[in-house]
């Protein structure tokens, strides 16, 4: 099979290379068309390359029909939908770490040049002006850089910033008073940090909640002459807010690597002189484009090749250790899930798994999302996969509990699945049994083993003898040859279950024959 892989925005040649040598991967570079002509082409794609440049809107992964997965050759997500690419099951995966270096090394550049000047002086130098007075700047050293955000690239400043002989203060709402002390720096609030600092710097992503953190209220709370670094996100500082905070002096100055429509060619902030600025340059160095390209280009070909990838956005990432542990359940857990989705005819309400003996030790919510998966898979079909199947059963009003438990029944392992709808209740358990595979173990209250897949057909019956021998006759008429039979009963003569592996599928007709015998109540036909 070849996958078709769009790279849509200029990506470093020499990390694309994984991709150009893999087998069965058709690259087309395509970085000029327009977002109509996106939405025309997209449709052949299996994968999307981005980097912050091309916006993949809902209507674009609307139109994707065959992807499966977009890869952003970077950190920022905030130009990708990925409430759009999770609803229509296309993974979204980035490389975070691949320009940590390069956006610190970038926002240092910045401070520095910020606080003496720098780009002002040489504008003036190239206009013929030789003016020493007006470009005075200030020290770093003892002053205190306030970070706004301390993960992977507040981190990095905030170790340079040291290296400048700066204090540091930061917030950021993973950091505690005993983690700053162990980085050598200090802990505040936001009002705090923004209260204290002579130079502040965002380093948060853009979401609902950071658009305009800094605002006029935040500006109110800082210093006078205090000056402002983002090379982040635009909209994490509201821009106006920031013009008027300039004007009225109580901001000296700003670098601004990033803003909040991107690209342009005026902008108002960049009529003020105490306002510096580069075009969205933090992680454009050869290595950052480079490393990124390879993170990303590599977890493209992991995930088309069935590999596990390693920097999801849209679903939680599992440590390898623990994949490993739990990757052979993957299969029994989508067969119960498909399995069980078969036995209920009211909309289901209510899914409970149970993860028992060995199973109660690892993580299992990929487990769990799998047997959704096989639930939904039934009436959604193979649109339903690992990214969108907690978000469809949301949607369908199915709320999904599980636990783990010590109940394995004399079982290494145990996965139960209960579903629950307004009328009743139904539940399986399979089990992995060493050497041997995946096997159901229990169907309610029944003991069976049986292989899940193939044909299958589950019949509850009256335990009355002859019911076996009609019902094979019948099967027998339709040249269906019967692999393998469990039967289990709750008493002699009571409730009984009968689980037939057959050689093909059974048509509604065919099932219909077998209802019509009177000692039969239910007869269910599942293709695993
Ligand atoms: N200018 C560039 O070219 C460039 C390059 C790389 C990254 N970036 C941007 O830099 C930002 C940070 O990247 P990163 O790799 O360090 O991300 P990260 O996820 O490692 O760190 C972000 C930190 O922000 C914190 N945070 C979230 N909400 C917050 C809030 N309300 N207040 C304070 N802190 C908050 C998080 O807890 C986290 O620690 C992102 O917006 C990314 O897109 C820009
Ligand atoms: O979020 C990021 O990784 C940076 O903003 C880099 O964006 P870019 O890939 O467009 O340079």
């Amino acid at each position: 099979m070849t996958f078709n892989i769009l790279i849509a925005d200029p990506l470093s040649e020499d990390g694309i290379q994984p991709l150009q040598d893999s087998e069965n991967m058709n690259l087309v570079i395509d970085t000029t068309s327009s977002p109509e002509e996106l939405k025309h082409k997209i449709g052949e794609f299996d994968a999307l390359l981005v980097r912050s440049q091309t916006k993949v809107t809902r209507e674009l992964i609307q139109e994707a029909r065959n992807l499966k997965i977009i890869g952003r050759a970077g950190v920022g997500v905030d130009n990708i939908d990925l409430d759009a690419a999770t609803e229509h099951g296309v993974i979204v995966v980035n490389a975070p770490n691949g320009n940590t270096n390069s956006a610190a090394e970038h926002t240092m550049a910045m401070i520095m040049a910020l606080s003496r000047k720098i780009p002002q002086a040489f504008l003036a130098l190239k206009n013929n002006q030789w003016d020493r007075k007006k470009y005075v700047g200030v020290e770093l050293k003892d002053k205190t850089l306030g970070i706004v955000g301390l993960g992977r690239i507040g981190a990095e400043v905030a170790s340079r910033a040291k290296g400048q002989r700066m204090n540091v203060m930061a917030y950021d709402p993973f950091l505690t008073e005993e983690k700053a002390e162990e980085m050598g720096i200090r802990y505040g609030t936001l009002e705090e940090v923004l209260a204290a600092a002579d130079f502040i710097t965002v380093h948060t992503p853009l979401m609902k909640e950071t658009r305009h953190l800094i605002d006029s209220e935040a500006f109110s709370l800082m210093k006078p002459g205090v000056q402002i670094i983002n090379c982040a996100r635009g909209g994490i500082i509201d821009e106006d807010a920031l013009y008027e905070a300039i004007l009225s002096k109580k901001v000296a100055g700003a670098a601004m690597d990033v803003f909040e429509k991107e690209p342009f060619l005026d902008h108002k902030l960049l009529t003020l002189p105490e306002v510096i600025a580069t075009p969205h340059l933090g992680a454009s160095t050869v290595e950052a484009q480079e490393n990124v390209a390879i993170d990303v280009s590599k977890d493209v070909i992991r995930f088309l090749t069935g590999e596990l990838v390693q920097n999801p956005v849209n679903l939680p990432s599992v440590a390898k250790e623990i994949m490993n542990k739990i990757e052979p359940y993957f299969n029994l857990s989508e067969k119960l899930g498909l399995f069980l989705i078969h036995s209920v005819t009211d909309p289901v309400e209510e899914v409970n798994i149970h993860y028992a003996g060995d199973l109660s030790e690892v993580e299992v919510a990929p487990l769990t999302r799998n047997t959704v998966k096989g639930i939904l898979k039934r009436h959604l079909g193979e649109h339903v996969n690992d990214v969108n199947a907690l978000y469809f059963a949301e949607r369908k009003g199915i709320t999904i509990h599980e636990n783990k438990t010590s109940k394995t029944r004399g079982f290494t392992n145990l996965l139960t699945v209960e579903i629950k709808t307004k009328s009743e209740t139904k539940s399986v358990a399979g089990t992995l049994l060493n050497g041997l595979g995946p096997r159901i173990v229990k169907v309610d209250h029944y003991s069976v083993d049986v292989t899940p897949e193939g044909h299958m057909i589950v019949i509850h019956h009256q335990d009355q003898p002859g019911v076996i021998g009609r019902m094979g006759s019948i099967l027998a008429e339709h040249q269906i040859n019967i692999a393998t039979m469990q039967v289990d009963r709750s008493d002699v003569g009571g409730e009984a279950i009968m689980m037939l592996k057959v050689d093909r599928h059974m048509d509604e007709e065919q099932l219909n024959q077998l209802k019509e015998l009177n000692e039969i109540h239910d007869v269910t036909a599942i293709d695993l």
